[in-house]
């Protein structure tokens, strides 16, 4: 089966749990409803005593048969069949209508524990699992749960209706009973047999739906990547020879699982047939006919439950598989460990432009932040963020492969402007990363004002990061849902004033509605430049005390660029900024320029000194930066006009 497989491989956050585990964990979910599974068990056991008594009422009528019956006697026995019949439907629907509430409920909280879980995994999470197959996980998963839920419950009142069958022929022939219930054994042997198998070909079912959700879900995602590589026939054949490779395994469960039906048949006919031939002759002339018919249609109703253990032990277990997945998704070790919960404030207020050298408004920005002693019951009061970031011996690897940071110490100060520059993989995007937490560093510290970020409120703390990545990501909705985002609770004219806060608004002009553009999925409607100006205001709406910006390295058109350094410099002007620079502007009026190679600082200083020193950056400067720079452009037009 090793070809089918190929590729299936379980993800790494993948456990096994004990049953027990699992049963318990299953069982938490269900606890609320402890009133509606009451409701559940007696219309179950309601509906499996009717099922029952149907059988034995036609016994009675076949008895009296033998009788002399009136019309009467006939027609009552007919009414009963009837209302019988009519109270198991009742009682059925009932506890299909309590056990949907119930299944829909457990759903609901289990898809919101699954997805919370996974919005709160840090980036490695997502570096190392595909979205599609989280995908599938948070949606198809919870399904298969709920379904095996039902099934379960279908089950329950088959075995029920068996064992109320079995004690009352009891009581009718006590060896005839004996016997069915000897056969059980074997039946059920049989049916758990399949369980291991039936186990297997499920779980790999599911994997190759998750590579193939995963698969669509890239390809759709890149689709303009791939059709500008005109590699559309490479996205079909990689999704064909998943599609294939689904096909073989759903192939494979559907023939094991379909295998068991016939030889469960097979077994439910020769114990019929022993029953009919064993049980003939030891209650040769003791049995009425009434009585005959009544164990042989139980036999039919015995073999049932037991023989459809089998197919529903696959299922059982396809249930449990999937809780299983869902549950490894839920209690994936975080990387990011906050070791405390300690406030973080907002920045002081802006008390006018801190300039360049960033001493930040009120006191030193070195002074590490010593809370007072609190009185019980009292909350802590959260510290202003002044926004001095502190490296020390920071040692960061995404992988075991490869060291990003060796041992990397950098002091940012309150309210300066700190460029980062190198060259690509130099570490630069890595240092944005890691204050923002969204990986964790292995070893050395990270201060925010003299504490350990490590020990903050993560809430609170990233509520004090205004963060512009080099492809702002837009959500569905309009310019002003998106620049809202940054503080939902902002009001329009505030969301106006903080577009206009940007270039004093003129960029909105160019937008067809202007706050209600639509942006488009990814804020695909908007030019990349108009993307960027809306992130920047969505950053001025949340008014953090530590800017990052990942600068984009697509140039936008001058008039648009032109629009975004000055809503650059609205934005760092008061608070702590930390930009990956790739454009000339803002390294030249950065306060310091921070020269990286392979995560080491190699040279910092300003630019016009760093420019003099004729190091690293200087050679930056003249391979990346300096055909951005006027002289340069004017010299380039003097050139080609005098050619
Ligand atoms: N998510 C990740 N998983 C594993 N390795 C990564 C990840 N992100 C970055 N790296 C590696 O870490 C190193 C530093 O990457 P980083 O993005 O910090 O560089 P950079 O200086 O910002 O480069 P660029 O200017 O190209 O963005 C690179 O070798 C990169 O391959």
């Amino acid at each position: 089966m090793g070809f089918i497989l190929d590729g299936l491989e379980t993800e790494s956050y993948d456990r096994q749990y004990s049953d027990r585990d699992l049963l318990d964990r299953i069982v938490s979910y269900f606890r609320p409803y402890r009133g509606r599974m009451v409701m559940i068990a007696a219309m179950i056991t309601g509906n499996s005593l009717m099922g029952a008594l149907g059988p034995i009422v036609i016994a009675r009528a076949v008895g009296l048969l033998e009788t002399n019956t009136t019309v009467v006697t006939m027609a009552l026995i007919a009414l009963g069949v009837s209302l019988v019949g009519a109270s198991a439907w009742v009682f059925n629907y009932i506890r299909q209508m309590f056990s949907a509430r119930v299944t829909s409920n457990v759903v609901l909280q289990l898809r919101e524990d699954v997805f919370n879980a996974t919005v709160r995994h840090d980036m490695s999470f997502y570096d190392e699992h595909p979205s599609g197959k989280i995908v599938s996980r948070v949606t198809s998963d919870t399904q298969d749960f709920a379904e095996v839920v039902n099934l379960t419950l279908n089950m329950l009142s088959q075995l029920l209706l068996v064992v109320i069958l079995i004690v009352y022929l009891l009581t009718v022939n006590a060896s005839l009973t004996l016997l069915l219930i000897a056969m059980a054994p074997f039946a059920a042997a049989i049916a758990l047999s399949f369980r291991r198998v039936a186990r297997r070909v499920t779980q790999n079912a599911r994997r190759v739906t998750a590579t193939i959700n995963a698969q669509i879900q890239e390809s759709i995602s890149g689709i303009l990547v791939a059709k500008s590589f005109r590699q559309e026939p490479a996205i079909y054949a990689t999704f064909d020879a998943n599609n294939k490779q689904g096909y073989r395994v759903g192939l494979t469960r559907g023939l094991t699982l379909s295998g068991i039906f016939p030889l469960m048949g097979l077994a439910s006919g020769l114990g019929t047939a022993i029953a009919v031939f064993v049980g003939g002759l030891a209650t040769r002339g003791t049995l009425s006919p009434a009585e005959w018919y009544l164990f042989m249609q139980t036999v039919g109703f015995f073999w049932f439950p037991v023989t459809s253990i089998a197919s529903f032990w696959s299922q059982f277990q396809d249930g449990l598989s999937a809780a299983e997945r869902v549950f490894a998704l839920i209690d994936r070790e975080p990387r990011v460990m906050q070791l405390g919960n300690e406030p973080v404030g907002p920045r002081p207020q802006a008390q006018g432009s801190r300039g360049a050298g960033g001493q930040g408004s009120g006191g030193s920005p070195l002074l590490p932040f010593s809370p007072a002693p609190l009185r019980p019951n009292e909350t802590p009061a959260a510290p202003p963020t002044r926004g001095h970031i502190a490296f020390r011996h920071v040692r960061f690897s995404y992988t075991d492969r490869e060291v990003v940071l060796p041992d990397f110490s950098l002091d940012i100060r309150a309210g300066e402007t700190v460029a980062l520059v190198g060259h690509t993989g130099a570490g630069k995007s890595s240092i944005g990363k890691l204050i923002t937490r969204f990986y964790e560093f292995q070893g050395g510290e990270i201060l925010l004002d003299g504490r350990d970020i490590r020990r903050l409120d993560l809430g609170q703390y990233r509520r004090q990061i205004g963060l512009v990545p080099q492809e702002p990501f837009l959500f569905a909705g309009s310019v002003a849902d998106n620049i809202r985002y940054g503080r939902p609770e902002a009001s329009d004219d505030e969301v106006l004033a903080a577009a206009r806060s940007i270039s004093g608004g003129e960029w909105l002009a160019s937008l067809p509605g202007g706050l209600a553009t639509d942006v488009g999925e990814r804020g695909g409607s908007l030019s990349m430049g108009q993307r960027q100006l809306v992130a920047l205001a969505r950053v001025v709406m949340k008014d953090p005390a530590i800017f990052i910006l990942d600068e984009a390295t697509a140039s936008v058109d001058p008039f648009t660029e032109s629009q975004i350094q000055e809503g650059l410099q609205e934005i760092m002007r008061d608070r702590t900024s930390l930009v990956i620079a790739h454009r000339l502007f803002t390294v030249r009026h950065a306060d310091r320029i921070i020269v990286l190679r392979d995560g080491h600082i190699i040279e910092e200083g300003k630019h016009e000194e760093l420019l003099a020193g004729g190091g690293h950056y200087a050679e930056l400067y003249n391979t990346y930066f300096r055909h951005q720079s006027l002289e340069y452009v004017e010299q380039r037009v003097w050139e080609s006009d005098s050619q």
